[in-house]
C-alpha cells in the first residue's frame, strides 16, 4: 500500500518539484532499513541548548507553519553527534497527512508516521549566512522527530492552540517564548545519514539526525494541523495536508545508528 500511495503522491500536483534532482545522489527523505544501518561507536552524543526566548513568530509560508528563532547570535544551538561544528536553530516545521495512515517523510522499515517534525539548524561557524550555508554539504544540520497518534502533548498544545491565527498562507503571528527540546524525546538514540533539503532548492546541505523514538500527539493536535490552508485568505480553500516529499533513492549512501 504504502509504495502505491507513494507514487500516486509522487505525481501529485503539490509535488511539481522532480522525484529527485537531476544528478542528485544524496537527496531527502529515505526509508531507513533498521537492519541496514551502521551502529558507529564514534557517534557523539547529541547536544541541544535552546534559549526559548530566542523564539520569535509562526507563520504561515504556503507549505507548512514554521515557527523562527532568531539565529543572530549562538544561542540556540547544537553541536556533537555526528557533526564537526555548532549548528544554530532557525526554524522547526512539520509534514503531515490527510489522515493518520501517512503524513511523514521519512519512514522506518517502510512504517509511515502521521506526521514528522524537522528542526533546521545551519552551519554559521563556517558560513557567514543561513543562504549560503544552504548551499554547502555541511552547511545544515536538521533534527526530524515522528509524531504518532496516542497520548495529548503537552507542549506542542501551545503551538496548535495558536494555529487558528496562521489559517492563511502568508499570515504570521507573534511566539515569543516556547522551547522546541519539550518537542524532542529524551531518548538519545538517533539514525544519522548525508542527505538534502526536502523542499526547493532540495539542496544537498543536510547532515539529517533522526530521533529513533517518536513523540506521542493526540487526534485533535494533529486535526488542529490539517485545518491549515495552502492558500492565502479570499482564495479557493485548499487544506494544507500531505506536504511531504516522496521516498528518495538511497544511492551509495550508508544510515548510521548511535545505538546497538
Ligand atoms: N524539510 S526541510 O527541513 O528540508 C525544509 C522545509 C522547508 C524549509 C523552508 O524554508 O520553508 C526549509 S529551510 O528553512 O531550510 N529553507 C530552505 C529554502 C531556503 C533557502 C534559502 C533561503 C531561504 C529558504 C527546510
Ligand atoms: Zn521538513
Amino acid at each position: 500500500a504504502c509504495s502505491s500511495y507513494r507514487l500516486r503522491d509522487a505525481l501529485h500536483p503539490l509535488w511539481q518539484s522532480p522525484l529527485s534532482i537531476p544528478g542528485g545522489t544524496r537527496q531527502s527523505p529515505i526509508n531507513i532499513q533498521w537492519r541496514d544501518s551502521i551502529y558507529d561507536p564514534f557517534l557523539k552524543p547529541l547536544k541541544i541548548s535552546y534559549d526559548p526566548t530566542t523564539c520569535l513568530h509562526i507563520w504561515n509560508n504556503g507549505y507548512s507553519f514554521l515557527v523562527e528563532f532568531d539565529d543572530s547570535a549562538d544561542r540556540s544551538v547544537i553541536t556533537g553527534g555526528p557533526l564537526e561544528n555548532q549548528y544554530r536553530l532557525k526554524q522547526f516545521h512539520f509534514h503531515w497527512g490527510a489522515i493518520n495512515e501517512w503524513g511523514s517523510e521519512h519512514t522506518v522499515d517502510s512504517k509511515v508516521y502521521p506526521a514528522e517534525l524537522h528542526l533546521v539548524h545551519w552551519n554559521a561557524v563556517v558560513y557567514p549566512t543561513f543562504e549560503e550555508a544552504v548551499m554547502e554539504g555541511n552547511g545544515l544540520a536538521v533534527i526530524g522527530v515522528f509524531l504518532k497518534l496516542g497520548e495529548h502533548h503537552e507542549g506542542l498544545q501551545m503551538l496548535v492552540d495558536a494555529l487558528p491565527a496562521v489559517k492563511h498562507k502568508d499570515t504570521v503571528i507573534e511566539f515569543d517564548v516556547f522551547d522546541p527540546s519539550c518537542l524532542i524525546p529524551s531518548c538519545p538514540d538517533y539514525w544519522t545519514y548525508a542527505g538534502s533539503l526536502t523542499t526547493p532548492p532540495l539542496t544537498e546541505s543536510v547532515t539529517w539526525i533522526i530521533k529513533k523514538k517518536p513523540i506521542e500527539v493526540d487526534e485533535n493536535q494533529l486535526e488542529a494541523f490539517r485545518m491549515l490552508l495552502f492558500t492565502s485568505d479570499g482564495e479557493e480553500e485548499k487544506r494544507m495536508v500531505d506536504n511531504f516529499r516522496p521516498l528518495q533513492p538511497l544511492m551509495n549512501r550508508t544510515v548510521r545508528s548511535s545505538f546497538q
